[in-house]
């Protein structure tokens, strides 16, 4: 089966990209599925699946972020044996990268090339505000476009009215409630897949990626979990990440529920996800203000007069405290690299 790898969002800048790579026996394709040494690609020629490269398992042995993964764009090779290998990531424009527990791995990519990236959290039992800013800050890091989606608006009386609230949370970001189950239904995240852009989910386990993904493909793709209790909580169902083409073109992308995110060096992310304090900081009369008891502080000013809520400033503060240590993490492992090859060479 051909397929048309404009749908996918192929053009002319990543046939430019792939340019000089090209080979009689070369052909691009994207990643659907990356597994431990072996990736499931979409080429011209349909469904592949694909041993890594010596080039590649190289790369990819400095930093596990070099590996391939769903969304990537890649260079194959069909050899004589009719053996099919994946010889080159070509440049991400967009990466999905959290904070691995493993506090001296640099990170892990979920999703690469998402044009959008919407974080899913269920509407019902509450959505968690802690949990809506921490993944924005992700997704605005991601240098995808963030999307809030509430999923399972049908179990909400009025799902708009918690939709305008929450927008509070997630400056210049739509937010958009939808069900699969009567209205208002997946359709509003329709247009965030036209014209060949992928949609990337990203959510806690349970948030209903799985039922999205399957609802827009209009098809089981995905394995969805049972109902297992009323709490809205479910079982960690989605193991690896998987880019599903859509009949009607673009794509959409479910990454593994995760538990917790840390952010990386997300410093960019987190001014973008808190554009709201970063706008009142820029008023402060200090550049270095610490928005405690500082003359002529802005935030200061807004908690005074109500328009700004502690809880937010609390939770930016948090999350830039993590930032600072992972920031200050990174330069310590650089040092003793340098150091290290200093001593060697
Ligand atoms: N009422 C209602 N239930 C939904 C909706 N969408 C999903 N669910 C239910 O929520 C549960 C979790 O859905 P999944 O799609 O498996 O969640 P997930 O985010 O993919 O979870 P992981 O694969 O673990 O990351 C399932 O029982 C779904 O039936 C919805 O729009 N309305
Ligand atoms: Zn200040």
């Amino acid at each position: 089966m051909s397929h048309d790898l404009s749908r996918l969002g192929w053009d002319d800048s990543l046939a430019s990209a792939y340019r000089r790579f090209d080979r009689p026996d070369a052909a691009p394709a994207r990643v659907l599925r990356a597994d431990r040494g072996f990736c499931t690609v979409l080429g011209d020629a349909g469904v592949l699946r694909a041993s890594l490269s010596g080039s590649v398992l190289l790369g990819a042995a400095g930093d596990p972020v070099n590996l391939p993964c769903a969304g990537d764009w890649v260079v194959t090779r069909r050899w004589p044996d009719r053996r099919v290998t994946l010889e080159v990531v070509l440049p991400r424009r967009t990466a999905l990268i959290r904070r691995t527990s493993d506090k001296d791995s640099t990170g892990q990519l979920l999703a690469a090339n998402m044009d959008t990236i919407a974080v899913v959290e269920p509407i019902h039992p509450e959505p968690d505000d802690a949990r809506i800013e921490r993944l924005l800050a992700l997704a605005w890091e991601s240098g995808a476009k963030p999307l809030l989606v509430l999923s399972k608006s049908d179990t909400a009386a009025d799902p708009d009215a918690i939709a305008r609230q929450v927008a509070e949370l997630a400056p210049g970001v739509p937010v958009v409630a939808v069900s699969v189950r009567g209205t208002p239904g997946v359709e509003r995240l329709r247009s965030y897949v036209e014209g060949g852009r992928t949609l990337a989910l990203l959510g806690r386990s349970g948030a209903g990626k799985s039922t999205l993904v399957n609802a827009l493909a209009g098809a089981a793709v995905m394995p969805v979990q049972a109902i297992r209790d009323a709490d809205g909580k479910g079982r960690h169902t989605t193991a690896y990440r998987n880019l599903v083409p859509l009949a009607g073109g673009g794509a959409v992308l479910d990454t593994p529920g995760i538990r917790g995110v840390g952010l990386l060096d997300t410093a960019e992310g987190l001014d973008r996800a808190f554009a709201d304090i970063a706008e009142l900081a820029a008023h402060c009369r200090f550049g270095d203000c610490h928005h405690g008891a500082e003359p002529g502080c802005a935030v200061a000013a807004a908690l005074a007069n109500g328009s700004l809520a502690p809880r937010r400033l609390a939770s930016w503060r948090k999350l830039r405290h993590e930032v600072e240590i992972e920031t200050a993490r990174r330069r310590a492992r650089q040092a003793a690299a340098a150091g290290h090859r200093r001593r060697r060479g």
